[in-house]
């Protein structure tokens, strides 16, 4: 507990445990990464068991990454935020947010467990069984109570932005998990427990998974973390956001064109031409929403980009922006028909994911953590803001190998893919093709070697910080420290 100027106690006991479990979580996630990219590289890493194969390992790393890490840090920064710009301690106190903590990550243990195993629903992102969606329904809708619970009983009559964010990220998580695992157990025909029938099937069931996927992405991996930005970037540069109708615009355009983007995962498929049509431009339109944020975040800094040169947690917080700026582009681009003939089922596609998920999320993550930890444990600062400059430059190289590598391997693969050549046959077989993308898949999983490293950089100085120890660069006055 901690107390603000006016005496109100915030629950903070839980907003620590979030913040240690997705610290575990992040490093876990990252290494399941970087193995199944090393398998990609060279595939005897899939050791001849059906445990460690990368078909079970990749959903491993996924939701890792996206519901462990992500998912942590999205409940430690928004019960921290939703206290604060409220004036009002977590509702349900300690106790509840304690439930919340568990229920969440014993499902997360569960949930890899039986990917390991062998069970999944075969749904992008939407991997666990019913029994296993139940319990996240459960989790889900006690989180929910419990952050709309502190927005009513908030002292502050205004409801600051970063927590309409989050709202919405809650809300539309919740709609959309309902929705994407609409099931019919075997079990009610005497078959096995863990097994299930989609709802829907064909086409149908192809248009709800990435109505999901892709809503997955909007409103966890983009509406959650913006909730990170808006509360965390002015906290870090000591300004006030930049525009705040700024952020009621583009909030509303996103969370309204977002919805509607899903087709530009099925083009050219069995979905309706209308469709994919309608996907892309609701696609094309949602760069403004997207780039109406990254001006905000960045804008936020004017009169204060000398931090960007003293605070290297300023650096991660507002290069995360510039990533998000970079794959908001790259994704309208990826979704008009045309260039997604190319870029489809390439590596192209996986490094756009991971200039969001690497750049935008993971950065935007590790300056909250930063900016957390020191405030969590009652410290200055952190241990050594010289090791956060040390990770943000290794993790940066890192990015830097991993998505150029998939830039020239997808694009390679994309063309190989269409070449034909004068008689009119295609010039490449498939092994070609994987062949020729050997040596960027090595390349890759350096840079994810890079990427761990950083982290585990992070967690000596997390640990270093909350064992109270002091570098000898802190005597130093720094611009950054102590507020
Ligand atoms: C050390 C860092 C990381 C490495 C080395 C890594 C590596 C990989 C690899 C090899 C794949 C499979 C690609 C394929 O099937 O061709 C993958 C998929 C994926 N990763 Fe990562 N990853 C890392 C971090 C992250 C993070 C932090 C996130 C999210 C916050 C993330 C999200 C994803 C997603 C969503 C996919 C599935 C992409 C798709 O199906 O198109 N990854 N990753
Ligand atoms: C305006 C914003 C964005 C648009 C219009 C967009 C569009 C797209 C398109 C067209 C694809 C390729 C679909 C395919 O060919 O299969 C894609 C894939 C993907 N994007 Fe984005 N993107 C945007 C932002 C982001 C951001 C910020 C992230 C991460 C934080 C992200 C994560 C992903 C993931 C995980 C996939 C792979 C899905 C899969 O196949 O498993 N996107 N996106
Ligand atoms: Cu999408």
């Amino acid at each position: 507990m901690s107390t603000n100027t006016d005496a109100t106690p915030y629950c903070e006991d839980v907003v620590k445990k979030f913040v240690l479990a997705a610290t575990f979580w992040g490093v876990v996630g990252f290494l399941a990464g970087d193995f199944i990219a090393w398998q990609l590289a060279f595939p005897a890493l899939n050791l001849d068991l059906e445990w460690t194969t990368f078909g079970r390992l990749r959903p491993v790393h996924t939701s890792a990454v996206i519901f462990a890490f992500g998912g942590n840090v999205l409940m430690a920064t928004s019960l921290y935020t939703v206290q604060r710009t409220g004036r009002a301690s977590l509702f349900g106190g300690e106790a509840f947010g304690s439930v919340i903590f568990w229920g969440f990550n014993t499902l997360i243990v569960a949930a890899a467990l039986s990917y390991v195993l062998g069970f999944s629903q075969g749904q992008e992102y939407a991997e666990p069984e019913w029994l296993l969606d139940l319990w996240l329904t459960v989790v889900w809708v006690l989180y929910l109570i419990a952050f709309a619970g502190t927005i009513m009983k908030r002292r502050e009559p205004h409801i600051y932005v970063a927590n309409w964010f989050f709202f919405a990220m809650i809300l539309t998580i919740a709609m959309l998990h309902l929705g994407n695992n609409l099931v019919v157990p075997s079990a009610i025909f005497g078959g096995s427990f863990m097994k299930s029938y989609n709802l829907f099937g064909g086409v149908q069931n192809a248009m709800t998974q990435w109505w999901y996927g892709h809503n997955a992405v909007g409103f966890f991996l983009t509406a959650g973390f913006l909730g990170i930005m808006y509360y965390f970037v002015p906290k870090r540069a000591e300004r006030p956001v930049y525009s705040y109708r700024l952020s009621i615009v583009h909030f509303w355009a996103l969370i309204f064109l977002y919805i509607w983007a899903g087709p530009h995962h099925l083009h050219y498929t069995a979905l309706p031409d209308w469709a994919q049509t309608l996907g892309m431009t609701f696609s094309v339109m949602l760069w403004m929403p997207s780039w109406g944020g990254m001006i905000n975040g960045l804008m936020t800094l004017s009169g204060a980009w000398d931090k960007l040169r003293t605070d290297p947690v300023m650096r991660f917080l507002v290069s995360s922006v510039a990533f998000y700026g970079m794959s908001t582009f790259e994704g309208p681009m990826m979704s008009i028909k045309a260039v997604n003939s190319l870029s489809h089922y390439t590596d192209w596609t996986i490094g756009h994911v991971h200039s969001g998920a690497l750049g935008w999320v993971a950065f935007v993550s590790f300056g909250a953590l930063y900016y957390l930890v020191p405030k969590l444990w009652g410290r200055k600062e952190v241990y050594s803001l010289k090791l956060v400059g040390l990770h943000f430059w290794i993790a940066t190289i890192g990015i830097v190998l991993y998505i150029t590598a998939m830039w020239i391997s997808g694009i390679m693969q994309g063309l190989m893919w269409r070449a034909y050549d004068n008689l009119g046959f295609l010039q490449y077989s498939f092994i070609e093709t994987v062949e020729a993308m050997h040596p960027y898949y090595v390349i890759r999983a350096l840079g994810g070697v890079l990427f761990v490293l950083g982290s585990l950089v992070m967690v000596y100085n997390f640990y270093k910080t909350i064992k109270g120890d002091v570098a000898a660069e802190a005597a130093q006055p720094s611009t950054a420290a102590a507020r």
